[in-house]
């Protein structure tokens, strides 16, 4: 068996991974990486990338169709072998080796194998040619991703369905797909579809996107419904079966549902199974951690991305990833002893606060911060104001644009504490509600960032005008 002693150990190279070990190298010390499958993880190859080159095309196409003069030009459908092919270059066709590249060019050392933690600061390595023992000066970080979580549902085990990694890496667009759950993994991915030409039916035993506010979820199903996608909201499932090489569906009353394929995409949790946690007397349920991510009981021991489970989303994980490899370096130089303060450089304060989310569905879905029950369960004193987007930049941006906003605002503090925009075209103006929430910038300040015309940010001057500006 090879020993190798390091200054860090980071379990898991998907994106979250490749940026904690990439600022531990920044701050001087050293870092194995270990991974078991791709290097870039669950966004590059089977999530994020993959999922949103199949939405793009679709979306294109509907933005010409959506403006008289360019709906003339618009004489055909979607080319699904090239919208695959486009998305097979941005999966770089599931090929690693640009990501190894940059790993070993960032001055990070890579060892391929599964982990798994064998005692304090210790972790064996498995792959085909043997075992690797390493030893962490410092610190292990859990970088290890999310599993798909797979509903009790009579049958379903027994059937070789779709989970979300199918579904963003398939070669060929089935002729019908039931989708199972309601989230964005769903959403997005029946109207992907849908576009694609499937005869699409989504399942969702609540309401379709039941995370965001009813009337952005209500426009996002109203899209779907346009698109020709079956809703079946509020509706349970019974049992699943091989109906002679089709899915057959049986829902709670009794109405049958059949397709050629089945995506069931409900919901993930974290990667923790099978590390050895067991063996530290931690729950591989999932982690207590602070806001630099470290373990309570286990002050060597760190958790970042979907496998801390605080914040599923590729942009938080990586920030996550600066908080603990900053962590991580200045409790190695004496520089950081403790929890770390809120807000400061150690401390992954936003994923309470501002997580901006994106649901890229046609229209989308754009939130920082919380809704208005969220604030509300916080025990924050909060005001709502919401309406339509209808100004001059929304209506020039397509022919019938239907848009809704709102913002919720602590009114102890009279600051923004969440916003929520659903439209076409909606995600670039999240950034400024993210900025407005996290700098706690004041109303009667923000009453003069002018929002430039004719675009649709002038929908934040309609917000601070309704709520009394
Ligand atoms: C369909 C879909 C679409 C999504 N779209 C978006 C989006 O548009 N925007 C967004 O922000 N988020 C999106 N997400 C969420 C996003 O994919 C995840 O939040 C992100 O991939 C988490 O990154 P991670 O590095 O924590 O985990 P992962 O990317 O899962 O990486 C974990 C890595 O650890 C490795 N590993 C696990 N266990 C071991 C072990 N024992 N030893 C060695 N290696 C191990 C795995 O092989 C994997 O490569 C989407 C998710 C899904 C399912
Ligand atoms: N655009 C993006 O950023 C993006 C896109 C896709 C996924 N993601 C991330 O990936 C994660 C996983 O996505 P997801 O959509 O699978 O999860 P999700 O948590 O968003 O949605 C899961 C859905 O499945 C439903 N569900 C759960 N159990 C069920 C059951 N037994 N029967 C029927 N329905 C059931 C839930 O009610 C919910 O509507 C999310 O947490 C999200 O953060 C992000």
């Amino acid at each position: 068996m090879t020993e190798q002693t390091t200054d860090v150990i980071v379990i898991g190279a998907g994106a979250v991974g490749e940026n904690a070990a990439a600022r531990i190298v920044r701050g001087g010390l050293s870092v194995v990486l270990v991974e078991s499958e791709l290097v870039g993880g669950e966004c590059s190859y089977w999530a994020c990338m993959p999922s949103k080159a199949l939405l793009r095309p679709g979306a294109a196409l509907n933005a010409a169709r959506a403006v008289a003069g360019s709906r003339e030009a618009v004489t055909g459908t979607l080319d699904f072998q090239q919208v695959l092919a486009r998305r097979d270059e941005f999966t770089s066709h599931w090929d690693d080796s640009s990501q190894v590249d940059w790993v070993k060019d960032t001055g990070i050392t890579l060892i391929r194998g599964m982990a798994r933690l064998t005692g304090e600061r210790h972790v064996e390595v498995t792959n085909d040619d043997g075992a690797t023992r390493l030893l962490a000066r410092h610190a292990v970080v859990l970088a290890t991703g999310s599993t798909p979580s797979v509903p009790p549902i009579d049958g379903l085990s027994e059937l070789a369905f779709w989970g979300t990694r199918e579904a963003t890496s398939a070669k060929e667009v089935p002729e019908s797909l039931t989708v199972l759950g309601g989230g964005v993994a769903g959403a997005e991915l029946a109207q992907a579809y849908a576009r694609l030409g499937s005869r699409v039916t989504l399942i969702a035993r609540s309401g379709l996107l039941g995370n965001y506010p009813g009337q952005a979820s209500a426009l996002v199903g109203k899209g779907l419904e346009r698109d020709g996608v079956t809703l079946l909201l509020n509706t349970g499932t019974q049992s699943v079966h091989d109906g002679g090489g089709r899915f057959r569906v049986v829902l709670s009353d009794g109405q049958v549902v059949q397709s050629e394929k089945l995506l069931v995409s409900t919901g993930r949790h974290p990667a923790l199974a099978g590390l050895g946690l067991e063996s530290l007397d931690l729950d591989p349920k999932g982690l207590d951690t602070d806001e630099s991510g470290q373990v309570a009981a286990h002050p060597w021991l760190y958790a970042v991305g979907d496998a801390a489970g605080k914040v599923l989303l590729t942009h938080q994980g990586k920030y996550e990833a600066r908080m603990t490899g900053d962590a991580i370096v200045a409790r190695s130089k004496g520089q950081l002893d403790g929890p770390p303060e809120r807000w400061s450089a150690f401390a992954a304060t936003a994923d309470t606060y501002a997580v901006p989310q994106v649901v890229f569905t046609d229209p989308e879905i754009v939130m920082a911060g919380r809704t208005l029950e969220a604030a509300q369960k916080d025990g924050l004193n909060v005001s709502e104001t919401s309406l339509e987007i209808a100004v001059a930049g929304s209506s020039l941006h397509a022919d019938n644009y239907e848009g809704w906003a709102q913002m919720v605002v602590d009114e102890d503090r009279k600051v923004l504490v969440g916003v929520t925009f659903a439209g076409p075209d909606v995600a670039e103006l999240l950034h400024a509600a993210t900025i407005a929430i996290v700098g706690e910038v004041p109303l009667d300040r923000l009453w003069h960032a002018v929002p430039a015309y004719p675009t649709i940010n002038e929908v934040w001057l309609r917000l601070l005008e309704k709520y009394g500006l």
